[in-house]
């Protein structure tokens, strides 16, 4: 699962030695086998849209730019939004500078941030968001709805910038074995996360993809923990939303594979705050020429964060989610000349603003899904974030007269 990529640029000794060089509009992502720091832009795009061919089309057009000004070694760094109406954002560094993971156990270690919040707004509010989930529940009987996404965000007012550079070592003391990351997003802002959800790694021929879905959050007394974890392997309702998931990457991947290699059912991995179904799908490309940016096009956005069918998923989280996602539940990553990259799914994760922070999550809502359980899983979800920045906020016990959490279904 951790195949480390083929080094073709030069190696520093420790994947967290690289942080130390990292200057504000500097691109980084780490991952179990490999972590880039990309130092400076040489070239940048923003991208009319996300749709696949406007993707390959623009890291083309990059490479043939990068190439023909001498650039030694080009590699797209990007994000890649949620909505394919969306603009992406694909890079070249200037320099690239490169480690290979960590064998000696160690983690980094990453002091507490001690953030100060003028204020903490959710967006929307929670029982805003409880309500969604209901009306949700209601497109379950009156439309081919099978599953949706549903996200909420914190919208946080900071006494000065928070430090992405002490936020990206605590999120990597905490999480050593996710996907870190912290790339700009323009106008001196970033998009900083540690996701636990790989999209595509490809190596040569070989894709592995690991999507989650089906989540419950971790608890503070380890019996109780444990019970959790052993709850998830065998809900019902937490293995259907995974299947859902699962069938629709191997739908997008079979074509693409000359083999691949389906697990007979899910694993539970853990987080620092969550439990999560797992599972690992691996392949062989049928056509080595489709690069990785290539094929997380093609399978972009699973039902891991928008829902089943895609189409009436999309619709739901357009009427019902009350804002825009923007880079938030979509892409991270990078993908090099020869095609080989990684795409992790872009949760776990908060704009950094210099005034402002904005923390998302969101949490899969299928029959039998209750709005006090996605309130809860989403707050658990943006706790990740929120316990590295040393935020101390609670959304998930609203008193019951002023939600519809805990209520049953209402009419959309
Ligand atoms: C959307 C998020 O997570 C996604 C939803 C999950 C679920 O509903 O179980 C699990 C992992 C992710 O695919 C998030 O963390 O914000």
């Amino acid at each position: 699962m951790n195949q480390p990529f083929p080094s073709r640029l030069p190696l520093a000794q420790a994947p967290w030695g690289l942080l130390d060089g990292l200057k504000p509009n500097d691109a980084f992502f780490s991952s179990p086998a490999t972590t880039l720091l990309g130092r400076g832009m040489a070239h940048q795009r923003q991208t009319p849209d996300a749709r696949p061919q406007t993707l390959d089309d623009t890291a083309r057009e990059l490479f043939d730019t990068a190439r023909r000004q001498g650039h030694p070694d080009p590699v797209i760094m990007g994000l890649i939004p949620f909505d394919h109406a969306d603009s992406a954002r694909l890079f070249i560094p200037s320099e690239l500078l490169r480690a290979a993971p960590d064998t000696s156990g160690q983690r980094p270690t990453g002091a507490p941030l001690e953030t100060r919040a003028r204020s903490i707004t959710p967006e929307p509010a929670p029982e805003h968001y409880c309500h969604a989930v209901d009306r949700a529940l209601t497109l379950f009987d009156t439309t081919a709805l099978n599953k949706v996404v549903l996200a909420r965000s914190l919208r946080v007012q900071t006494q000065g910038p928070v430090d992405a550079l002490a936020l990206l070592k605590r999120l990597l003391s905490i999480n050593p074995q996710g996907y870190n990351f912290a790339l700009p997003t323009g106008n001196s802002e970033s998009l900083v996360g540690a996701s636990p959800e790989l999209l595509i790694r490809r190596v040569g021929n070989s894709v592995i993809a690991n999507p989650l879905a089906g989540s419950i959050p971790r608890h503070g007394d380890a019996g109780e923990d444990q019970r959790r974890a052993d709850g998830l392997r065998v809900s019902d309702k937490d293995l259907r939303e995974h299947a859902l998931v699962v069938d629709a990457i191997v739908a997008a991947l079979r074509p693409l594979c000359r083999t691949l290699d389906i697990p007979e059912g899910p694993e539970v991995i853990a987080t620092d705050r969550m439990w999560h179904l797992s599972t690992t799908l691996e392949g062989e490309l049928a056509d080595p020429s489709l690069t990785s940016l290539g094929v997380a096009a093609a399978l972009h956005p699973t039902p891991a964060v928008c829902g089943a069918p895609w189409q009436d998923a999309h619709q739901a989280i357009k009427s019902l989610e009350g804002f825009e996602r923007g880079y938030f539940t979509g892409l991270v990553g990078w993908c090099d000349e020869a095609g080989d990259g990684e795409w992790a799914i872009a949760i776990r994760c908060a704009e950094l603003a210099p005034e402002h922070v904005r923390v998302f999550a969101g949490a899969g809502v299928v029959p039998g899904s209750s709005p006090q359980g996605e309130l809860e899983e989403t707050a658990a979800k943006m706790r990740t974030m929120l316990d590295a920045m040393g935020l101390d906020y609670e959304d998930d016990a609203l008193p019951v007269s002023d939600s519809s959490c805990g209520s049953t279904n209402t009419t959309a």
